[in-house]
């Protein structure tokens, strides 16, 4: 039996205390709607990579799009106030430079999920980019690597085995394995299917940062 096997007959709970939940962010609340705000720049981005617009299109576009990250801009903040890439338990973790992945399962060895990579991420021939790819994988990874109350820690190295085309616009499924641990030496891997076609793997060295070590 392999591992994704295990998992589809092992369900597993809900159990990350990692897991921060999207209503409150640093003991606030989260802005309402803000995920929602997130979706809709991904439906941009998506809209953006797949349109030819005419002239008449781009002069407003960009206007409009200037005019948004003006009304950003006067709310930026400082990094440990960041909501984007904070928030646990929201698609992607509202970070719009990676996938819309979302955990459906995890617990302090284990994560499985769903992930959608949209137009945006686009290589050629209705493919994902080969960038994009590793991207999900550090994310993932890099998120079971703080489970089970481990400390923080870095991606060393992260090899991606690239086995068959991963489709755009297609629910795919992602699993995350802890495998062993060796002093500060965390290895993970990882697995990517489109149904029962494994379309890439990982394995990866997340190095656990010593006391004080930013
Ligand atoms: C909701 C919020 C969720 C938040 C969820 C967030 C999820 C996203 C997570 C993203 C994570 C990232 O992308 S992190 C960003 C990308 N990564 C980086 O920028 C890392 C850059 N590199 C480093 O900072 C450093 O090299 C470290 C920290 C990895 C290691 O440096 P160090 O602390 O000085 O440790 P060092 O002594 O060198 O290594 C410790 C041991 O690891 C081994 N080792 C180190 N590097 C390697 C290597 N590449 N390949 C093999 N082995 C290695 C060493 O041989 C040694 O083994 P031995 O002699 O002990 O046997």
């Amino acid at each position: 039996m392999d591992d994704e096997a295990i998992v589809l007959a092992a369900p597993l709970v809900r159990t990350d205390p990692h897991r921060p939940d999207t209503e409150t962010w640093l003991g606030r609340p989260v802005p309402e709607g803000y995920t929602d705000m997130i979706d809709q720049v991904r439906e941009l981005l998506d809209r953006l990579a797949g349109a030819a617009p005419s002239a008449e299109v781009v002069r407003s576009t960009t206007k409009t799009v200037a005019e948004l990250s003006a009304a950003l801009a006067a709310y930026e903040v400082d990094e440990p106030d960041q909501l984007s890439g904070r928030l646990g338990s929201a698609a992607g973790r509202a970070q719009v430079a990676g996938p819309a992945l979302h955990v459906d399962e995890v617990d302090d060895e284990r994560m499985t999920g769903r992930v959608r990579f949209g137009r945006h991420f686009l290589g050629s021939n209705g493919v994902v980019h080969g960038g994009a790819i590793p991207y999900l994988f550090d994310d993932l990874l890099g998120r079971l690597a703080l489970g089970g109350g481990r400390p923080r820690s870095r991606t060393a190295y992260l090899h991606v085995d690239y086995r068959s085309v991963a489709p755009i616009d297609t629910e795919l499924r992602v699993a995350a394995f802890f495998d062993r641990e060796e002093g500060r030496k965390h290895f993970l891997r990882g697995t990517l299917h489109d149904g029962d076609r494994l379309c890439a793997e990982a394995t990866a060295l997340f190095v656990a940062l010593n006391p004080g070590q930013t």
